[in-house]
């Protein structure tokens, strides 16, 4: 069997890489920041209803768990990390789950989207990743509050990037967003996005740090005016992290800036997603709103250290017809 369809349509778990070109950003378009809205009872009441709309069984939803692997930035972000945690970390990134599981799905070669890592772990994880074009995503800039002096945060993403990360997550200065000094945090992202050169930049809004979805949607804007190739929820840190709400928020943001620039922006949601029947339920929503084009590695990741571990689970009882213990898929 091999796991290719979707309940509404033609799916591969790993889709041919299609390159789109960067986002460069725009100049800051203050009016445009200025109207960005953000109706919270809508967009709240549309959340509750996600969860139940869309239900996908059997191989569809295999399928879709596949996809869901392929899109996955598998992070280990602890003060007690270390280069075997990483190692572990960059096993499990390479054969995400067991080689007769992929086997039965024909699925041979699936790999995460990602590895996400602390600076330090950097040079392990490009050394574990060798020869597997799995690119190394590092959290720079003074992750998680971002308050380390700029020209540090600059010297770090440099310093990621010479280390060997592909992609940078950057965290922006929420007070930039909570006093509405939208310049600041234009011109930090645009230098942020410079230091990055061809690493890809992901900009960590830590929405549950903005106080209001309206915040949200003016950030996304203006993060994504100023370069930002992948906009993203969370670090993983703060009280609240991704949400329902604020996915609609930030992708309709997203939605909105290709109407009218033609550039298509990533999303990452990020922090707390552990469950396979949530990761489901993201990507119908991206589907819905954003289409199928951007159910792909280069435009979507779920930011995520525990996800793998149940979505594996949910595979071999797809398989099996039993549920294994979850200790069995430990790592991811
Ligand atoms: O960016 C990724 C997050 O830090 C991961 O959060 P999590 O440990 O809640 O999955």
């Amino acid at each position: 069997m091999r796991v290719q369809s979707t309940e509404t349509g033609t799916m591969t778990a790993q889709l041919p890489q299609v390159h789109e070109p960067r986002n460069d950003g725009i100049p800051l378009d203050l009016d445009w920041v200025t109207a960005a809205q953000a109706n919270r009872s809508a967009i709240e009441r549309r959340a509750a209803t996600l969860p139940g709309r869309r239900s996908v069984k059997k191989d569809h939803q295999a399928a879709w768990l596949c996809k869901a692997i392929a899109c996955i930035d598998l992070t280990t972000l602890s003060g007690d990390d270390t280069p075997a945690r990483v190692r572990r970390l960059c096993a499990k990134a390479r054969q995400p789950v067991s080689p007769a599981l992929l086997k039965a799905l024909g699925m041979e070669g699936l790999t995460t989207g990602a590895v996400c890592v602390y600076h330090d772990m950097i040079e392990t994880a490009v050394d574990a990743l060798q020869g597997t074009g799995i690119p190394v995503a590092a959290v720079s800039t003074g992750f998680p509050a971002g308050l380390s002096p700029f020209h540090l945060r600059i010297q770090e993403i440099r310093d990621s990037v010479a280390a060997g990360a592909q992609e940078i997550d950057i965290v922006i200065s929420r007070r930039h967003a909570l006093t509405g000094n939208w310049q600041a945090l234009y011109d930090e992202m645009k230098e942020m996005r410079e230091a990055c050169g061809d690493a890809h930049v992901k900009a960590i809004l830590a929405t549950g740090e903005l106080g209001t979805l309206r915040n949200v949607a003016k950030a996304s804007l203006v993060c994504m005016m100023a370069g930002a190739d992948f906009i993203k929820t969370s670090t993983g840190k703060e009280p609240v992290n991704a949400t329902l709400p604020v996915t609609l928020t930030m992708i309709r943001a997203i939605r909105d800036y290709h109407d009218r620039t033609g550039i298509k922006v990533g999303y990452k949601p990020a922090g707390g997603i552990s469950k396979a029947k949530d990761a489901l339920v993201y990507l119908a929503m991206i589907k819905d709103e954003l289409g199928d084009r951007w159910l792909q590695p280069d435009l979507f990741r779920f930011g995520a250290s525990s996800l793998l571990g149940d979505i594996e689970r949910q595979l071999d009882h797809h398989l099996s017809g039993a549920y294994s213990a979850s200790y069995r898929h430990a790592i991811g």
